[in-house]
């Protein structure tokens, strides 16, 4: 697989992070930061601060995402927010399926699929999460999960459509625990991944996806992991809330 075809994606996923007034001064700090990457740039912010983000961010390299939506384009569905709403708004990305919202509010394989259907439909660009917990790696289960849950989500995407998607690997374990995957762990999933892919859409589509490794990812290690072959960027949690750390990792992408 020839790495050079793809671009670096650095994405921050902000969680519950941040109010309107919070985000407009971390994007005004990054832009700075971030102006000269060789790298994509997009941070995900909580729905309440998208307007905030997409103002400040406005004539700079840096897009924005949500950080989910919905699968219906509108309806009673009290508190969710349809994909269709974040693009008419200007929104980019959005992360569909991270592993807390698989965790702690009930996503699964199926509603993770119809979500990325709606986003794509919508005309968003997914960022879409696989990983195993640490039960399932300890079980040597981690290929088998991950390719079951990459299957499943991408269920009805079509070769063309993959070019609007962006598999972030996070192994449960590593997420904001300090515990980083070795860069050859998290290398070895990123390509077993790939294979699920290119058994699915064909070598070319497989080679032109963009893996992200996610999980710790800081300003420290962020070097080595993406130095990996099929580590194609990150998806950064709590190193994504600091400008200059934030900027270190972009730098890190873009060399
Ligand atoms: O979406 C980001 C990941 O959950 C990683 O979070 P973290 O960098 O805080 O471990």
């Amino acid at each position: 697989m020839n790495k050079t075809l793809r671009k670096a994606v650095i994405a921050g996923n902000w969680k519950m992070n941040k109010t309107p007034a919070e985000t407009t001064a971390l994007i005004n700090e990054m832009k700075p930061l971030v102006a000269n990457a060789d790298c994509g740039v997009i941070v995900c912010v909580p729905f309440v601060d998208l307007c905030a983000a997409l103002e400040a961010a406005k004539g700079s390299n840096i897009s924005v995402g949500a950080q989910n939506c919905h699968w219906e384009k509108s309806g009673a569905f009290t508190g969710e927010i349809s994909a269709f709403t974040l693009k008419e708004m200007g929104v980019e990305y959005v992360i569909i399926g991270h592993s807390e919202r698989r965790t702690y509010f009930g996503d699964t394989d199926v509603t993770v699929n119809k979500r990325v259907r709606a986003a794509l439909d919508a005309g968003l660009t997914v960022i879409l999460c696989v990983g195993e917990y640490l039960e399932q790696r300890e079980q040597g289960i981690t290929a088998e999960l991950v390719a079951m849950q990459t299957k499943i989500a991408l269920g009805g995407v079509s070769k063309d459509e993959l070019s609007r998607i962006i598999i972030a690997y996070e192994p449960v374990w590593a997420i904001g625990t300090g515990r980083t995957a070795t860069a050859d762990q998290a290398n070895e999933v990123c390509a077993s991944i790939r294979a699920t892919v290119a058994a699915l859409y064909g070598a070319d589509a497989a080679n032109a996806l963009t893996i992200q490794y996610g999980g710790s990812m800081n300003a420290g290690n962020a070097a080595e992991l993406l130095a990996k072959p099929d580590v194609d960027g990150g998806l950064i949690g709590g190193a994504s809330l600091k400008a200059p750390d934030f900027a270190k990792i972009v730098e890190a992408a873009s060399k």
